[in-house]
């Protein structure tokens, strides 16, 4: 049995590489493409059952309500997660209990692993900051990959014991230290050029580590949105992170 699959932002830099990779998907047939202006109610006409949505943060949650209110699973790469939106999301799923919803910062298998490694090295360094570097279309700073990247990080470290890192800063510019991500610095560069990376610096007595990640392309991210639509349907309730559905 074919999955029927949706990509709402389809002519987006990832939603078009979103629908070919579903096209070209055997097991997976794309019976609805939706950009700005489409309809939601194309997607019940169609009889969806796993979107995939990679718009903006202003549009993501009146996609998501369409959905999962409809029973449509959902797969999404969009940016703004905050815990008021995630606390929104999971009432719609309680009033729809058999259907899925991904929420992955990252579809890319490696800053996905970049994310775990910082965890690991997140409990044997004192200092830890996080430079985010991507295109300048980008509608978000932080990016959620690096957002999340920061609270898992933040987290490894209260659960160590390690207390809140130093700054001695007392004078400087105004954002000079990037922003503050549950105590962790990140800092965010928009350069014409670029597509998405991320390094991780850690700093201890004589030495540092550095966690880097490229993202050269928009295909790497295919094999995780396609791993997230298999899935999804067989996970209801939230999944927040693609590496709950990685063999890690
Ligand atoms: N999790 C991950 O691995 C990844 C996540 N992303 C995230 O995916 C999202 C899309 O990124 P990207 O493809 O670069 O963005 P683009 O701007 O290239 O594409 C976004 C698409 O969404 C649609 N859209 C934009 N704004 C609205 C709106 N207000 N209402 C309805 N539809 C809208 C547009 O449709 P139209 O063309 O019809 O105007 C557009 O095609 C971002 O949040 C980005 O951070 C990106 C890459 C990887
Ligand atoms: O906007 C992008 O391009 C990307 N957005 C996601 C993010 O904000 O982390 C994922 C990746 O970095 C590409």
């Amino acid at each position: 049995m074919t999955l029927r699959v949706a990509v709402i932002g389809a002519r987006g830099r990832i939603g078009s590489e979103a629908v070919k990779a579903v096209e070209a998907a055997p097991d997976l047939e794309l019976v609805a493409t939706l950009g700005r202006d489409s309809e939601l109610s194309e997607l019940a006409d169609a009889g969806v059952q796993v979107v995939v949505e990679l718009t903006h943060p202003d549009s993501v949650m009146g996609n998501l309500e369409y959905c999962l209110h409809n029973g449509i699973h959902v797969v999404t790469g969009t940016t703004g997660w905050t815990d008021e939106r995630l606390a929104t999301v999971r009432g719609w799923l309680a009033e729809s209990p058999r259907t899925g919803l991904l929420i992955a910062p990252n579809f890319s298998i490696g800053a996905v692993l970049g994310m775990q490694f910082a965890q690991v090295a997140a409990k044997y360094f004192e200092s830890v900051e996080v430079v985010e570097l991507h295109h300048d279309r980008k509608a978000d700073a932080p990016s959620g990959t690096a957002t999340r990247t920061a609270q898992l990080i933040a987290a490894a470290r209260t659960k160590a014991g390690r207390g809140p890192q130093q700054d001695p800063t007392t004078h400087g510019l105004e954002g000079a230290r990037g922003a503050d991500v549950d105590g962790v610095p990140v800092h965010a560069v928009r350069l014409r050029g670029l597509l998405a990376h991320q390094e991780v610096l850690f700093g201890d007595t004589g030495e540092t580590l550095t966690i880097r990640h490229d993202s050269l392309h928009h295909s790497c991210f295919m094999p995780g949105i396609l791993l997230g639509v298999r899935k999804v349907v067989d996970h209801p309730g939230l999944t927040f992170g693609l590496e709950h559905f990685l063999d890690l």
